[in-house]
């Protein structure tokens, strides 16, 4: 419109072959229009072009932290998710879509699409909720990138949460409505450190959950002072107003003593939902075992045994013993040392990448999907059952371990692989079908048996398997197995074997299972009357 107009100012003009002032000050009028249009254009460009250097600064700094071992840190994993829920999601925003940039946006938007699709933002709060939880860490030791579990030299290169983390991690505990406390502690960490980058509306959304916290762990005086503080940042906002009466009024209460209400909530740690009551007895002791180094009395560790096992000089066994250690007697709990080849592990690992349930993700270079590898535990199950030389190694390794157990592969489960993700961890549970479950395993094959557990990488931190009964846990340790019989002797339930697999700390966490049913074991381990539970034992002491 503006460009017809000065076309037919110009024509008109120029026709006249002569310039008179009043149309040199139109002239000049429009120019000054124009010149502001374009100013503002550039503002634009230049806002827009500093908003993407600071996000590629931002993300580039993030990348580089931690070396080569980037993705062992979780904060690095974290905050990897957030960059694709938050930060691209943003730039994909900012770019134009009629323009050479929509390329990219089609590069970007699968993949914000996808973390945003799969709750992986959510997945990884609760993710470091659930370290911070069960290795009683620290708010502000989480925040500075788990500092003592590092050398001093290497503490510059840790990745450190932004008060926006900082705050998504609080805010992920209150919704969940899980400790006060722990909220507390997220929210005056994200108000330390947007105290100095300014940024006031997260300051204000900071200070509004952190006075709610005081409140609920019975800090009034505290909460108030905040709402005042509030009143004065956004005096708009009548709520500030109406709390500061209602705590204030709580506070003169409690002063004078004219309250019956519940005092401060400070020990606990939990970050999970309040409805969580009636398993958390067990959780909170799967999180102690977790915690505390695995230290069995002396005399117990003196019943224990560590031997080569040939499993009654069978001749493959008599060739390569395997080392074998006793981790408990009752139930028999067995790890077996180096038990898997570099080129099996490999076979492992790139058969179930592509096959597994794991979040996959589109590769932006191959276009193919790719796992994303931060769930919690996902898995993939490899049959084995082509006639590919891959395929041969995996059934190779299945037959050493019949072998080693003597039990046959022929009801075997096909080999399970999982994978470990954001703070991975697998609650308690049996991997046998007990009387109370709703799904049985068929008649055909029987229950399962037992389990053979193949530790396929060594995380640096957490990650133990631990067993519920007799309170001991087995390290993941790099090409070691642990076995044990899930069901006694007369077939009935061993409940001792219940067991959960310790949140990752550092590192990353894949192991493969291997279940044994029922049927065609009747001669391998012969069916007892009574539930002697000396079974596997005996196999080793035969
Ligand atoms: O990963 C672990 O340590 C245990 C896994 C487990 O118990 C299972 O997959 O059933
Ligand atoms: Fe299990």
């Amino acid at each position: 419109m503006l460009f017809w107009k000065l076309f037919t100012l110009l024509k008109c003009a120029n026709s006249q072959r002569a310039t008179s002032f009043d149309q040199m000050e139109t002239l000049l009028k429009f120019e000054e229009n124009l010149l502001e249009k374009l100013m503002r254009k550039l503002e634009e460009k230049t806002e827009k072009l500093a908003f993407l250097e600071e996000k590629v600064a931002k993300m580039q700094k993030e990348r580089e932290t931690h070396g080569s071992q980037h993705l062992s840190h979780p904060v690095n994993q974290f905050k990897l998710i957030r960059r694709f829920s938050s930060d691209w999601h943003d730039i994909s925003d900012r770019l134009e879509s009629q323009s050479p940039e929509s390329d990219l946006i089609g590069e970007i938007k699968p993949l914000t699409s996808k973390v945003q699709e799969t709750k992986s933002a959510e997945i990884a709060e609760n993710g470091i909720l659930r370290l911070q939880e069960t290795y009683f860490l620290p708010a502000a030791e989480l925040q500075q990138g788990l500092t003592q579990f590092y050398e001093a030299e290497e503490s510059q290169k840790l990745p450190q949460l932004t008060p926006k983390d900082c705050f998504d991690i609080g805010r992920r505990a209150y919704l969940n409505a899980g400790s006060m406390r722990v909220v507390h502690d997220w929210m005056k960490l994200a108000l330390q450190n947007a105290d100095k980058s300014k940024d006031y509306e997260l300051m204000i959304d900071a200070l509004d959950h952190l006075a709610y916290a005081k409140s609920q762990i019975g800090d009034q005086r505290g909460a108030l002072m905040i709402y005042n503080k509030l009143r004065k940042l956004a005096p708009d906002e009548n709520r500030y107003e109406q709390n500061i009466n209602y705590y204030g009024r709580k506070w003169v209460q409690r002063a004078t003593g004219e309250t019956d209400e519940e005092g401060m909530e400070y020990s606990n740690l939990s970050t999970r939902s309040a409805d969580y009551k009636p398993e958390r007895e067990e959780t909170e002791y799967y999180e102690k075992l977790c915690r505390i180094p695995n230290e069995l009395p002396r005399e117990k560790a003196d019943t224990l045994k560590c031997f080569y096992w040939t499993n009654n000089d069978h001749p493959f066994l008599v060739l390569g013993p395997v080392k074998a250690e006793e981790l408990w007697d009752e139930p028999e709990i067995i790890r077996f040392y180096e038990i898997i080849t570099d080129e099996e592990l490999d076979i492992i690992n790139k058969q179930a990448r592509p096959k597994s349930n794991l979040a996959t993700v589109q590769d932006p270079i191959t276009g193919k999907l790719v796992n994303a590898d931060y769930r919690i535990s996902e898995s993939a199950w490899l049959p084995a059952n082509t006639d590919s030389a891959q395929d041969e190694k995996l059934r190779q390794f299945r037959k050493r371990i019949s072998i080693i157990t003597g039990l046959t592969m022929e009801r075997a489960e096909d080999i399970q692989y999982s994978n470990y993700g954001i703070g991975g961890q697998y609650e308690p549970h049996y991997d046998m079908s007990t009387e109370n479950d709703a799904g049985k395993f068929d008649e055909e094959d029987g229950n399962r048996i037992a389990t053979w557990l193949t530790y396929l990488n060594e995380p640096k931190h957490g990650g133990d398997t631990v067993f519920l009964g007799p309170g001991i846990k087995a390290e993941p340790i790099h090409k070691s197995a642990v076995f044990w019989y899930n069901l006694l002797r007369d077939g009935s339930c061993d409940y001792r074997t219940r067991h959960a697999a310790c949140p990752v700390l550092i590192g990353q966490k894949t192991v493969s299972n291997i279940w044994f049913h029922e049927r065609g074991e009747e001669f391998s381990r012969r069916c007892l009357l009574e539930q002697t539970d000396k079974s596997t034992l005996e196999m080793f002491t035969q």
